[in-house]
């Protein structure tokens, strides 16, 4: 089976480049956002063998996983293009729920999986990783923002010796192709990037986002840089920060970091 586009994707205007082995789909992506291209395009790769994410750590993506980003060329402030993270979360839980049904109906005995988000952008299936999210932005021509969202799923091998519990659909009993949730995931793409219609619509992106979060009440430590703030995860703000509520009574804004569930700050960071 081939990459495709679905329709809805298709006919919004998007175009596709798909490679056999590339090093970085984002990194592909800006390059060629740096030579003229405007978007928007996606990019996917069967194998990819020098991914990047967040935090200057690097992605293991196998054959067999999802490696794909997409290039949208806007105009717009790096802060406003961060929440398109969020709109990139929901539409990777969407096409994740999507190809489960749809594998879930091919092979009845297989469980039903939830997939949670994960501030700022990871989906979790049973509190393990199951994919991240790394949106780069960078000023091109004529002071236009070129944006890349990356998108790695864990389809068929979750990578060993991480920092964190991770875990690939297939361990999940989700027998699906990476060409498969590609394909859903270009449709959900489409349809939230319309929702979030260049952050006007960050409101309703961030209310569907806060139904499907990971831990919203629950005691949480963040790490960002050097120093950790603990407390209760609250919400998320107008501009995708996390509020923590901490023991103090004090509400702090983190704007990056690394999201600790619990007391515990050793485990289940992601
Ligand atoms: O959780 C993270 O740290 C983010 C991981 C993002 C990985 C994807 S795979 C496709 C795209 N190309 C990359 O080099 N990185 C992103």
């Amino acid at each position: 089976m081939a990459f495709s586009l679905g329709p809805r994707a298709a006919s919004a205007g998007y175009r596709l480049a798909v490679f056999d082995r590339i090093g970085s789909t984002n990194t592909e992506a800006l390059v060629r956002a740096r030579t003229g291209e405007t978007g928007p395009i996606w990019l996917v790769t069967a194998e990819q063998t020098a991914g990047r994410g967040r935090r200057q750590r690097s992605w293991i993506s196998p054959r067999g996983n999802l490696a794909s980003s997409v290039l949208e060329v806007i105009d717009t402030s790096p802060a406003v293009a961060a929440t398109l993270s969020f709109a990139a979360g929901l539409a990777l839980e969407a096409a994740l729920q999507a190809v489960s049904l749809e594998a879930r109906m091919r092979s009845p005995v297989s469980e039903k999986v939830t997939f949670h988000l994960k501030w700022p952008n990871d989906v979790l299936a049973g509190g393990r990783k199951l994919a991240g999210i790394l949106l780069e932005a960078e000023v091109v021509a004529r002071d236009r923002l070129a944006v890349v969202v990356g998108i790695g799923t864990n389809v068929v091998a979750a990578p060993e010796g991480m920092p964190y519990p991770a875990v690939a659909l297939r361990d999940l009993g989700i027998d699906i192709g990476a060409e498969d949730l590609f394909r859903a995931l270009t449709e959900a793409w489409a349809e939230f990037r319309a929702i979030w219609d260049m952050g006007r619509g960050f409101g309703e992106i961030r209310r569907l986002w806060l139904d499907r979060a990971a831990g919203v009440g629950q005691q949480v430590s963040v790490q960002s840089g050097q120093s950790m703030v603990s407390g209760l995860f609250d919400t998320i703000d107008k501009n995708g920060c996390l509020i923590v509520a901490t023991s103090d009574g004090t509400r702090v804004a983190v704007s990056a970091g690394d999201v600790y569930f619990g007391t515990a700050a050793s485990v289940g960071a992601t």
